[in-house]
This record gives structure tokens, sequence and C-alpha cells, in this order.
């Protein structure tokens, strides 16, 4: 099993107020502040009380209406919370005014998943990611305050002519951004090592599979559970937890189904509703084998029921990642809680119940697996002559053999192999 890659959890939780504004345009508020809370006992918080308001349009002071922002100060200083968190992107100047009249350290939804991201980072990568994808945002804050405060008649032009809090706001942008230019250095020195190791890879002509889908919907279980059915190496197992954003790095393992048919399984990153822009931008790279990949797994947690949305976030995501036109599987995961007649059931060749946790469907998932990443394979025999022994090692190390005969001409080989394979040894099987 992987070292345990969370921070060890504090002694006393911080207590939470979650406050959230119904503009009727997220048709899934509701759910979104479920999440909220789930983001935020990510972060060691626990949530002592929930607000919310109906109003179509968010007000630019507060976020919520002056009036809600007096019944929220009430209501966190009666549960005594040390923090109030809000279900969205506050601007710099609604997290200010906020903070000032509640007297309460105030977060948002970005920075709530920003803050949970870099608890977990532990790769150079990710860490890389995530501090760039923090001081992007608050970058992006800083630019805000610059324009309130210009807008406020404060001078622009030559830095003498500003005023003290201009001038510092300027200086700290210039800091972030020359930290943002190390960053992006350091990140390709990164991606070019990760580059070279992938085309290692690619050369070895192993098939590219990568789990994809919400967070907490059971990619890395599923991944556990194929390292134990096919390599039984307790070391190999990746993090499973029930929390959201457990895994934040690529794991690839090779999985070895037998007779020489194989392929990388990755398990990567999940995704979010309302997952911040900038961190999927910073995540470009890590999510680099989603988009190298010659088949997805979408992981889908059927037992939530909002699992119809779970499939449009992360198609959205993979859009916006760039990983389109990529065959996929739907696998209806945690069957097991939604009391079905029996599992697997398999719908077609793209579409399956399992359960990762008990195993159920496992062996059928992986059949579905490699008819989708070996489907231009075809049966072929050749002889090949014996002063041709690398032709032999290449049809054993990259196609299914069935037989092998020692004739006198030469060795015949009966096989399962890419029908490009056929077309390259044409000649060796025109020799009968
Ligand atoms: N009942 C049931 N629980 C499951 C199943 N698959 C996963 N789980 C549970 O769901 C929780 C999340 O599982 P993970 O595998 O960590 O989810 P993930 O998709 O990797 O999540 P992130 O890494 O956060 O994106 C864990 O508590 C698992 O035990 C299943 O088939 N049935
Ligand atoms: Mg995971």
């Amino acid at each position: 099993m992987e070292e345990e890659i969370l921070k060890p959890e504090p002694q006393e939780w911080e207590k939470a107020l979650l406050v959230g504004l119904d503009t009727g345009a997220d048709e899934n508020f509701e759910r979104s502040m479920d999440e909220l809370g789930e983001l935020a006992k990510a972060c060691y918080m626990s949530v002592a009380g929930v607000v919310t308001q109906k109003m179509e349009a968010v007000n630019k002071a507060h976020y919520i209406g002056t009036g809600k922002v007096q019944e929220v100060k009430e209501y966190a200083k009666a549960l005594e919370v040390d923090i109030v968190v809000f279900d969205d992107s506050l601007t710099p100047s609604q997290l200010r005014n906020l903070q000032r009249e509640l007297e309460t350290p105030v977060l948002d939804r970005t920075t709530l998943i920003l803050d949970i991201f870099s608890k977990r980072a532990k790769t150079r990568e990710a860490k890389l990611q995530v501090e760039t994808a923090r001081l992007q945002y608050l970058l992006s804050r800083l630019v805000g305050m610059h324009e309130a405060l210009t807008r406020q008649g404060g001078a622009s032009g030559s830095m003498s002519s500003k005023g003290a809090g201009e001038k510092k706001l300027e200086l700290d942008r210039r800091k972030i951004e020359k930290r943002l230019v190390e960053l992006r250095r350091e990140l390709e020195e990164v991606s070019k090592e990760r580059e070279t190791q992938s085309k290692r890879r690619l050369s070895a002509r192993i098939p590219k599979v990568s789990l994809v889908g919400y967070t907490n919907a059971g990619k890395s279980t599923l991944m556990n559970a194929m390292v134990e059915r096919y390599l039984q190496d307790e070391e190999k197992k990746v993090l499973e937890k029930d929390m959201l954003f457990a895994t934040l790095d690529t794991t690839v393992r090779n999985i070895n189904t037998g007779n020489n048919k194989e392929f990388l399984l990755a398990d990567t990153v999940g995704f979010i509703h309302k997952l911040p822009h900038g961190l999927v931008k910073a995540f470009r790279s890590t999510l680099e084998e989603v988009k190298n990949a010659d088949l997805l797994l979408y992981v889908i947690d059927y037992s939530d029921k909002d699992y119809k949305q779970q499939i449009k976030v992360t198609e959205e995501t993979l859009q916006e990642i760039g990983a389109v036109n990529i065959p996929a599987i739907y696998i209806y995961n945690k069957a097991d809680l939604c009391s079905m007649d029996s599992l697997p059931k398999q719908v077609g060749d793209n579409k399956i119940y399992i359960s990762a946790k008990s195993g159920q469907g496992l062996s059928e998932l992986t059949e579905m697996i490699l008819q989708a990443v070996y489907a231009d394979y075809v049966q072929a025999e050749f002889l090949i002559p014996y002063d041709k022994g690398q032709v032999v090692s290449y049809f054993m190390e990259n196609a299914q053999v069935f037989e092998q005969e020692y004739l006198e001409a030469g060795i015949r080989l009966s096989v399962s192999c890419h029908a490009a394979d056929v077309r390259k040894y044409g000649q060796y099987t025109k020799m009968y």
C-alpha cells in the first residue's frame, strides 16, 4: 500500500458555517451545498450550520443581501464558528467586506478546493501545479483589487504618483508574476521527464487506458481491484478513501491479463462541479495521460442520485483539457448499493454496472477493455525462418501466441496480433 498521503488529522477540527446563494442559475444548488460540506470536511472543518438565500442577482458588495449579512453574523456568533465558507468565488472586495462585517475569517469555494489540493499534493509536479493555480488565482484577485482602487480615484501612470495601497499591490503583483515564470520553467522540466517516460511506454506499444470521473466515484478502488486481481502486489496499490480529492497524482500500472494481453491503467485526479478553471489548467500535465489514452473508463457513482450530473461534469472537464474523440466505457460503479437484481449487468459493449469494492463485474469489464483496445487485432499464421529470430521475439512480446511449432523451414506461429503486423511481416505468411 502506498504511504498515507494525507496530512495528519488535526486534534480539533475547525467549525464552519456554510453560506450559499441560490440565484436559480444552478439547477443543482442543493447538491452544490452538500458538496461544499464535503469539501469542508476534506479540509478538516466540521459543518456547524448552513445559511442559504434565494436572490436573483449576486450583491456586488457582499455577495449575499445586506440584511442577510447580519443574520449570518449572528448565527456565526451563536454557533461559535471559526470560519464562514461561501459556495462560490468571491471577488476581492466581497471578501474584504464580508471579513470586516462578519468579524470572522471568510473562505470561498475556490480557495477551499485550492487548499485541499495543496494539503494533498505529494509529488513535485503536483506541488508545482497547485502553487501555480493558487498564485494565478491570487493574481486575478490583485488585478481586481487594483481596478477597484483606480476606480476609486487612485491615479495610474508612474509609480510615484500612485497611492501606497496601489504601490504595494503592484509590487505584490510583480513578485507573483516572477514566481509564476519560475514555476512554469520548473514544470516544463518535470513534464519533459514525464514525456521521456511515456515515450518509453509508447514504444512498447501497450494500449493506454485511463480512469476518469467525478471525485469519490471509485476510480482508485477500481484500480486497486485490478492490481489485486492481475498483479497481486500490495505495494502497487493506491490510496482509496471516502473523501473528496483523495487522489491528486497520476499513477500508472501495467495490468497484465496473461498471454501477452496487457494494458497500462492510469488513475488520476477526479473532477467536481465548479472545479476552478485555473486548477484544470495547472493540472494539464498530470492529465496528459488522459489526453493520450486509447480508451477512457468513465467511473460513475451509480448510487448517487445525481449521477447524470457527474457524467456531464466529467464530459465538460474532458472537453476543457482537450481529451475528445477517445473511445469510452461507462462504468456504473457502486451498483451494490442500488438494489439491482444481479451484478454485473452489461449493456452493449460500452456500458456495465459493477461493484469495484466487491469485485463483481471485474472479469467482464476486463474483457470489454481488451475487446476495445485490441479491436484491430487479427488471427494469423506465420512461418518464420530460423535466421529471423528477432521477428519471433517480436511476436512473443507483442502478440498473443496460441501455438508454436518447430518445422524444417522455420518456426510456425499461430497468433492474434495487430493488423499492422500482418502487413509488416506479410512475407512470412505467404510461405505456405
Ligand atoms: N459500496 C461501494 N463503495 C465503493 C465502491 N467503489 C468505491 N467505493 C467507496 O467510495 C469511496 C471513494 O473511493 P475512491 O476509489 O477513493 O474514489 P476516487 O474516484 O478515486 O476519488 P478521488 O481520488 O477523490 O477522485 C471509498 O470509500 C470506497 O470504498 C463500490 O463499488 N461500492
Ligand atoms: Mg482516487
